[in-house]
């Protein structure tokens, strides 16, 4: 088994995982990709201080007000967060229909396992009932292996193998998001629909992220 998640948007690892093992599973977990870029951005900002503003990233030619400085009165109103910038990974990583798009020339749908990510958090247990059905293996992670630590705000684990104590996830997973303005998040929510829904009709999955 390996988890590496730039895989699933790296456009050679499809024939490479391909021509390794033309039976391998795939699992890939997915979020709202609107929640993902945040925390995309989260992650970078973490370590890069003085990282430009999510919206400055996220958006080409990014004006705050909608009143362009065009002395024309009849042009058409720039758009207050213009259009998304698909070249910034975190924003290009959350199309995941196109990702998948690759991923299908090599490998049929049934070596997929989408595991939602919302639901990893709220049902950890349920989640991994399918991964384990999936992988074949007897259900052996099951409910009572799972607490939920509310300064975490997430479920931990509640003795891993070979520990008596508890075990939480890192720092590094669970971090508060930056405030975003409601727009910025509403015009990348447009921006992802087409794309969601395309991605819920090529898995047979409606994972409820509009
Ligand atoms: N149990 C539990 N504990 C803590 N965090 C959890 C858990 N389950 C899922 N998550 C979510 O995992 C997100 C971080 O995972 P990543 O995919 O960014 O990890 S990785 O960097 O790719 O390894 C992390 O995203 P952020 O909340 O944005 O930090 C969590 O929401």
């Amino acid at each position: 088994m390996e988890k590496t998640p730039s895989y699933f948007v790296t456009r050679e690892a499809p024939r490479r995982v391909h021509a390794m093992n033309r039976h391998t599973r795939l699992i890939v977990v997915v979020r709202d990709p609107v929640t993902r870029a945040v925390s995309d951005y989260a992650q970078t900002l973490s370590k890069t201080p003085g990282l430009p503003s999510f919206q400055a990233l996220a958006f080409k030619n990014t004006t705050t007000s909608s009143s362009s400085s065009s002395s024309s009165s009849s042009s058409t109103p720039t758009l207050p967060w213009g259009l998304v910038d698909t070249s910034w990974s975190a924003v290009r990583i959350g199309v995941y229909a196109k990702h998948l798009e690759a991923w299908l020339r090599y490998f049929p749908l049934r070596r997929f396992l989408f595991v939602s990510g919302e639901r990893l958090v709220s049902d950890p247990a349920g989640e991994m009932g399918r991964v384990q059905d999936f992988l074949g293996l007897k259900r052996v992670v099951g409910a009572k292996h799972f607490y939920f630590n509310q300064t975490k705000g997430f479920p931990c684990l509640k003795k891993p193998e070979g520990s008596s104590r508890p075990r939480c996830l890192g720092k590094s997973k669970g971090r508060t998001h930056p405030p975003i303005p409601q727009g910025a998040l509403q015009r990348l929510r447009e921006f992802y629909r087409p794309f969601n829904l395309k991605f819920y009709q090529m898995t047979g999955q409606d994972f409820g992220w509009d």
